[in-house]
């Protein structure tokens, strides 16, 4: 696909459009709101233009990204012409592709898909449901696609993603332990960025599973092993478990307005 479009030139469509054009660079039609934004990219890369509305920007697209917020789509999307031999991607979560297809009374697919800012790098695996080859093919030079099978697979992925921020969380919470014991928390925070900036570097050697990362950084009866046992014991990982398990069953009930409405994050 050569023409995409975007709907809703927010933090993840910046994102999308960068990745792309700094690759195959397509021909990009963006939504007029978040005007900002949309003439900084349109100013940046040639092939990227601004619409005069959501209606242009699916008129002159192939594949159509819709990515505004959950609780705009109804302005955003309602009376939208979309003839079936369009592509359409919602990219919005707790978003159901039904009530997509509801709203837009349209025949063409609809694909769901959780892309991560990284994409700008396009450093970022996309999952998406159903699988369709436009869709794989736009995500793939983008860090990668990974298509799953069912909406209940997906929405396993969509929770996955609530659980970025609790690791800043963590690693606050052990410079602040730091800072309690007289170290600078400066100090700390660096020190701390660099060993996990570490771990991260090691993630990217899929040669080894997790647990054998895990193992390969343990001494037996060493520091990390007594801090895995005692602190991340089995309770602890109950804990997480059901708090993911909440997540899932609201992220099963697209059409509620909740509390996970909007960014995954
Ligand atoms: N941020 C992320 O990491 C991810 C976000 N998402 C999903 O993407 C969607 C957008 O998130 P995000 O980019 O963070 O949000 P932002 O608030 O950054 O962007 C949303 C954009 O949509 C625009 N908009 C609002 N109403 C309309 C309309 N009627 N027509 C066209 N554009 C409109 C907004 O304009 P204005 O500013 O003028 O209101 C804004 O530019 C959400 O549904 C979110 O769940 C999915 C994956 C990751």
């Amino acid at each position: 696909m050569k023409r995409i479009g975007i709907i809703g030139v927010g933090e993840i469509g910046r994102a999308m459009v960068t990745g792309l054009c700094d690759g195959d660079r397509p021909e990009v039609f963006l939504s007029p709101r978040g005007a900002r934004t949309a003439a900084e990219l349109a100013g940046r890369y040639e092939t990227v233009q601004v619409c005069a509305d959501n209606q242009e920007v699916v008129d002159r697209s192939e594949l159509v990204i819709i990515a505004v917020r959950r609780e705009d789509r109804r302005e955003a999307l309602a009376g939208l012409r979309v003839a079936g031999d369009k592509v359409l991607v919602n990219v919005m979560a707790g978003v159901g592709n039904d009530d997509l297809r509801q709203m837009l009374a349209t025949e063409a697919p609809l694909v769901r898909a959780i892309p991560l800012p990284a994409i700008r790098e396009r450093r970022s695996v996309t999952v998406t449901w159903p699988s369709h080859p436009a869709v794989n093919s736009l995500f793939e030079p983008l860090g990668g696609v990974l298509p799953v099978a069912h909406e209940t697979a997906f929405n396993v992925f969509s929770a996955l993603t609530g659980t970025l921020t609790t690791h800043y969380a963590y690693l606050a919470t052990l410079t602040m332990w730091a800072a309690g014991h007289g170290i600078a928390s400066d100090d700390a925070d660096r020190y701390l960025r660099s060993l996990f900036q570490g771990v991260g570097r090691t993630l990217g050697d899929e040669s080894r599973s997790l647990q054998q990362l895990a193992g390969d950084h343990e001494t037996p009866n060493g520091n990390n092993e007594r801090i895995r046992t005692r602190w991340f014991d089995e309770a602890n990982s109950e804990a997480l478990k059901n708090a993911l398990d909440g997540l899932l069953a609201d992220l099963k009930q697209p059409g509620a307005e909740g509390p996970h409405s909007g960014r995954p994050r």
